[in-house]
């Protein structure tokens, strides 16, 4: 059994610096150390973090990274490397890293090298992309496809539909890419109903080819589409193709193996976007695109596992996450992308991390004394502003930002010239985030006295300033992996097994038994008010 974190000589040396630390603010931390803004800084690959509006000093980090030494926390990404069975309560190795492995690398499962097996995968989905990008692939009537639709939940959609909206400038234009996830019919219905079977392409998406949700709107799917074809049952095989790792339930759905793409159950399904899982996302935007953002993946895999621990970035950012996890008790993490394109991402990562850490029992079954997995929240810049960012500077909770930009717009998306407009609001608000605005500075410019504590800015909010130089598709996978990474060396600290979701059960279970209990008026036995409404929604039902 390992020892208990909060028990750790290097745990209570950052409370007892915490204690200290709480008076100190960002504004005197930069008067009193100029090279602070150069020192708080690191690169991988082509991102850029500066660290230094938060609130960590040398001693801080010092202590923070002892943490992480002491928690064995490379240990464990050295395991998790080589193929070891780190995930712990379903037995199974966490091995998304081999994804973007290059073909020379040889990573073991169980004495097998898995790096040819996803390359073969890769090679398969390459030949039919371009095909159907090329029109090669024609629909049963002869027709070229013009719009994928994806159908898949959780990861097989979030990263499917995150990405294809992140590098929808690299995408085929004459095609249309849409994601239905939802079991609320109308998901479904939006999405065909202006489309021609003839030319609509399902890719249907699921590790398990068992989730309720994809195989209902899969099987409604291949209703739709043969309502539409005239019932030719052989039309399926030219309109649905499927993502998996159980070819027994896809060939029980009625898809040819032929069609089938799989990977394996050592890529969760929130870590699943750059296997096959992205299939929808390499049609949309061609193989070499996508194995450009492999190569992104891999770069930040490398820096991760080589980087000194003083400028390894998921490291730093995992302990900096922490410590006001655990030491400031902040509970939300706001991850705010200035671009557009970025608008999925932070819900993307919201699975990413909270179901990741989202657990407070340890990995050997006793109960977590520590706070875990931040509530991740966030919308694209500069809307939020607008919104919300009112509670950031002058709420009463602290929430520690990522601000992610680029020093460029891609390439022909911005014809205007906004960058600059864009990019001077992500600039200012790290800025006034952190130094705020005080009484002073309020009454000097002649402030009426009574709006003086209204219109004064604390400060004193932290943020990591995250850039790249351009949204690519290769930045797009070094920006997933950091987080990817991240998540890993909070999860370590924390003792938590970060690959399980035993979580999302219960309430699967539960749909399950109360699904039939909708149409069948039998007795219920649930409690009072689950049984109240239950009857108040079977008169309704009854009503229409
Ligand atoms: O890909 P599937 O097997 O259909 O699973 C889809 C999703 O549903 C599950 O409930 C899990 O919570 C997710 O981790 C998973 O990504």
């Amino acid at each position: 059994m390992t020892e208990k974190l909060t028990d750790l000589p290097q745990w209570k040396a950052l409370e007892a610096h915490h204690a200290e630390f709480d008076k100190v603010n960002l504004r005197e931390l930069f008067d009193t150390d100029p090279g602070r803004a150069e020192r708080y800084f690191a690169q991988a690959g082509d991102l850029s973090v500066d660290y230094s509006k938060h609130l960590v000093s040398d001693e801080t980090l010092r202590l923070l990274l002892d943490l992480a030494k002491a928690r064995g926390v490379f240990e464990l990404r050295d395991r998790m490397f080589a193929g070891e069975k780190v995930n712990l309560t379903e037995d199974r190795a966490v091995l998304h890293v081999a994804l973007r492995a290059p073909a020379t690398e040889r990573i073991e499962v169980d004495g097998e090298d898995v790096v040819p097996a996803v390359h073969e995968v890769l090679h398969r989905m390459s030949a039919f992309a371009s095909r159907v990008r090329s029109g090669e692939w024609t629909g049963a009537t002869g027709k070229r496809i013009k719009t994928v639709v994806n159908i898949g939940i959780g990861g097989s959609d979030l990263g499917p539909a995150m990405a294809y909206e992140a590098l929808r400038a690299y995408t085929k234009r004459d095609m249309q890419f849409r994601f239905v996830s939802n079991v609320d019919g109308a998901d479904l219905y939006e999405a065909t109903q202006d489309l021609d079977p003839e030319e609509t392409l399902f890719v249907v998406s699921s590790k398990t080819f068992t989730t309720v949700e994809t195989i209902t709107n899969a099987t409604s799917a291949k209703k739709w589409l043969l309502a539409g074809l005239g019932g030719d049952e052989a039309a399926i095989a030219k309109h649905f193709v499927a993502v998996s790792t159980n070819d027994k339930a896809v060939a029980e759905f009625g898809i040819d193996t032929e069609n089938m793409f799989g990977f394996w159950d050592w890529v969760g399904g929130r870590y699943s976007y750059d296997s096959a899982i992205g299939l929808s996302l390499m049609i949309a935007i061609g193989p070499e695109r996508f194995e450009e953002m492999l190569g992104g993946f891999h770069t930040v895999d490398q820096h991760f596992r080589t980087a000194p621990a003083e400028r390894n970035l998921p490291l730093l950012m995992g302990l900096i996450g922490l410590w006001y996890r655990d030491f400031w008790d902040a509970q939300t993490l706001a991850v705010l992308p200035y671009s557009h394109y970025l608008s999925k991402f932070t819900a993307y990562l919201q699975q990413l991390d909270m179901e990741s850490n989202g657990k407070s029992t340890r990995r050997d079954g006793e109960p977590v004394e520590w706070e875990t997995g931040p509530i991740v929240w966030g919308t694209p810049g500069t809307n939020g502003q607008h919104a919300y960012y009112q509670l950031i500077h002058q709420g009463t909770a602290l929430i520690p930002a990522d601000f992610i930009g680029f020093d460029r717009a891609i390439e022909g998306t911005d014809p205007f010239g906004q960058q600059d407009a864009l990019m001077a609001n992500f600039f200012a608000q790290t800025e006034a985030l952190a130094f705020g605005k005080t009484r002073e500075q309020v009454q000097a410019e002649g402030v009426p006295a009574a709006q003086v504590p209204h219109r004064t800015f604390r400060g004193n909010h932290p943020t990591t300033t995250l850039t790249a130089p351009r949204l690519t598709p290769s930045v797009l996978g070094q920006l997933v992996a950091l987080y990817e990474h991240k998540v890993f060396v909070q999860g370590a600290v924390w003792d938590i097994d970060s690959f399980d979701q035993w979580g999302v059960e219960l309430g699967k279970v539960l749909a399950k038994k109360i699904e039939p209990e909708l149409s069948s008026g039998g007795e219920l036995h649930h409690d009072s008010s689950t049984n109240a409404a239950i009857e108040r929604y079977r008169g309704d039902r009854a009503a229409k």
